[in-house]
Parts: structure tokens; sequence; C-alpha cells
């Protein structure tokens, strides 16, 4: 029997192409292992020019015996209508692995049949450069050999977690999937406030990007909660400690934060309905 060591790759938008980055550049796939089904000419162009296959739909895929993962990295809201698609694939041996926000593993069981193997990661596009968050949850039917593989490739493009409760993905979603669009916004909104202060655009941008990936990299790699290395820039009636009473009076920042977490929650609970 063929090794079962490919991947077709179904949807090669933003999150997609982040992930297929990561799996190429680490050398954990080979792109002769990976097809991406994409229905943009422009996104398939770009995806091709990584060296993997590339078709506008799934026909042609119906008869291979090597697919180990179907990665469905499609929008919610298309999901279903993509799904039917994919069952003879699925029902030859392949494990669904879904990326879609939301969408809970019982919809792909009722689509695909009651016995579907599916695990859900919840990704973020650092995946990209190798420094993403995957969250993985799967079902009882995934195999150790799948589930292995899956593994290996979400830890070819970061930091791997594994939960049990499926309930728990909103919040996941909601913190480290949508998460590095707000920390993008923190480098647009210091990057704005460093030319209000009278700095050039070009140097604000570099003091705000660099500070934030600095930051971000010592939190990390120091050891040191957050807390703590927080309170090592803050001199007594310096600097820091004025711009803080700013950001933490009242709980300011926490509490926008909750908020803003909270909203994206419950948005990520309605794409599943
Ligand atoms: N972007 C992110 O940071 C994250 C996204 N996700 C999840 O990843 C998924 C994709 O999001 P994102 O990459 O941002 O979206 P994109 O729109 O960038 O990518 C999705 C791609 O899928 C294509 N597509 C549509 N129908 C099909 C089909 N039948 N077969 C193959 N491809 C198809 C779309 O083409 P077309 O536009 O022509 O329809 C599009 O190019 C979503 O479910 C999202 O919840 C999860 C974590 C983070
Ligand atoms: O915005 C979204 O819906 C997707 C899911 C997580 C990040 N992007």
């Amino acid at each position: 029997m063929a090794a079962r060591n490919g991947v077709v790759l179904v949807g090669c938008g933003n999150m997609g192409f982040a992930m297929l980055q990561g799996w190429l550049q680490s050398g954990t796939l080979d792109a002769g292992d990976v097809t991406v089904v994409e229905p943009n000419a422009a996104l398939r162009e770009r995806a091709a020019g990584l060296g993997v296959a590339t078709a506008s739909d799934s026909s042609g895929l119906q008869d291979r015996a090597d697919i180990a993962l179907a990665v469905l990295a499609v929008k919610p809201q298309v999901m279903d209508a993509v799904l039917p698609a994919y069952r003879e694939i699925v029902a030859g041996g392949a494990t669904v692995v879904s990326v879609a926000a939301g969408i809970r593993i019982e919809r792909f069981e009722q689509a695909l049949g009651a016995k579907t193997p599916v695990i859900r990661v919840m990704p973020n596009t650092p995946a990209a450069v190798g420094a993403g968050m995957m969250v993985m949850c799967a079902n009882g039917h995934v195999g150790a050999q799948a589930m292995e593989f899956a593994r290996r490739l979400m830890a070819a493009s970061g930091e791997v977690a594994v939960i049990e409760d499926e309930g728990l993905m909103d919040a996941v979603t909601a913190v480290s999937g949508s998460g590095p669009a707000y920390l993008f916004h923190m480098i647009e909104a210091l990057t704005a406030a460093a030319e209000a202060a009278g700095l050039p655009d070009d140097i604000a941008a570099q003091l705000a990007g660099q500070t934030v990936y600095g930051a971000a990299v010592y939190a990390r790699q120091s050891g040191e909660t957050p807390a703590r290395l927080r309170e090592q820039v803050t001199s007594p009636g310096g600097t820091t400690a004025a711009a803080l009473d700013v950001l933490m009076g009242d709980d300011r920042l926490t509490k926008l934060m909750t908020e803003a977490v909270e909203a994206a929650r419950k948005r990520s609970a309605e794409l599943g309905k």
C-alpha cells in the first residue's frame, strides 16, 4: 500500500498560505506532498510559486489514496458548500483538519459521516514565520498516526497546545486566533503616538515594531512574568510610571482587552451556528 503522507490544502488565502509557508520553510513537508485547491487564480499562482501542485477545484483528487490530511482553510460561511466535494477523499481514509472559526466538529460529522476523523485547529498568521500558536482539538475517531502527523505539521508553524474541551475553542479563537490583529493594531497605535511626539514616520514605525517584537521575545525567553518585566522598566516617579498611569488607571487596558476578547468569542460562537 502507498504511503499516506499527502496533504490537500483547501483554501490558500491569508491563513492557508501562512501555514503552507511554515510547513515548507521548515522542511516538514516536501512541496511534492501538497496539493492546494484554491479557486482564486492569483492565490493559486502564489502557492504554485512555492512548488506545490495546485487545482481550482477538487475534481481529480477523489481517487488519491495517499491523502492523509484534508486541511480546510476556507471561510466558515462557505464551509457547508465546500464539504460535499471532500466526501470521497474522507471516505478513502483522509482525516479532516479544519481551521475555521466557530464550526464545531459535529458539523463535519453530520456532513461527512458520523465516524469521520476530525481535528479542529485554531492557528494564527505568525505561522508564516514559524511563530504561530496552534491549538488542536480532535474527536475520538482520529487515529494516532494522523494525529501525530497533524501535530508535526502544526509544530512546524509554531507552538502547539492540545485541548480536550471543544467548548473552549471560541475563547481560544478570540485570544490567539484573532490576537495577532490586536498586537498589529498596538504597533499601529504606538507608531501614530510616536509621530504625534515628533518622530519621523520611518523612525516611528521602526521603534514601534521593534519594541513590540523585542518585548514579546523577551517575555517568552526570560522566564520572568510579564508583570515582573514591566516593573523592571518602571522606575519610581519616572517616565514609564507616567505612561502606565494612563494605560493601567482604572484597569483601563485590561477592561478594554477583556471587552474585545469577549466580542470575538461571541462572534466565533455565532459563526458556528
Ligand atoms: N486569517 C486569520 O488570521 C485566521 C483565519 N482562520 C480561519 O481560516 C479560514 C480562512 O480564513 P482566511 O485565510 O483569512 O480567508 P481567505 O478568504 O483569505 O481565504 C480563504 C480562501 O478560500 C478560497 N475558497 C473559497 N471556496 C473554496 C473552495 N470551494 N475550495 C477551495 N478554496 C476555496 C477563497 O477563495 P474566494 O475568495 O475566491 O472565495 C479564499 O481564497 C477561516 O475559516 C478563518 O476562520 C483561523 C485563524 C486565523
Ligand atoms: O477574523 C476571523 O474570523 C478569523 C478567525 C481568527 C482570526 N481570523
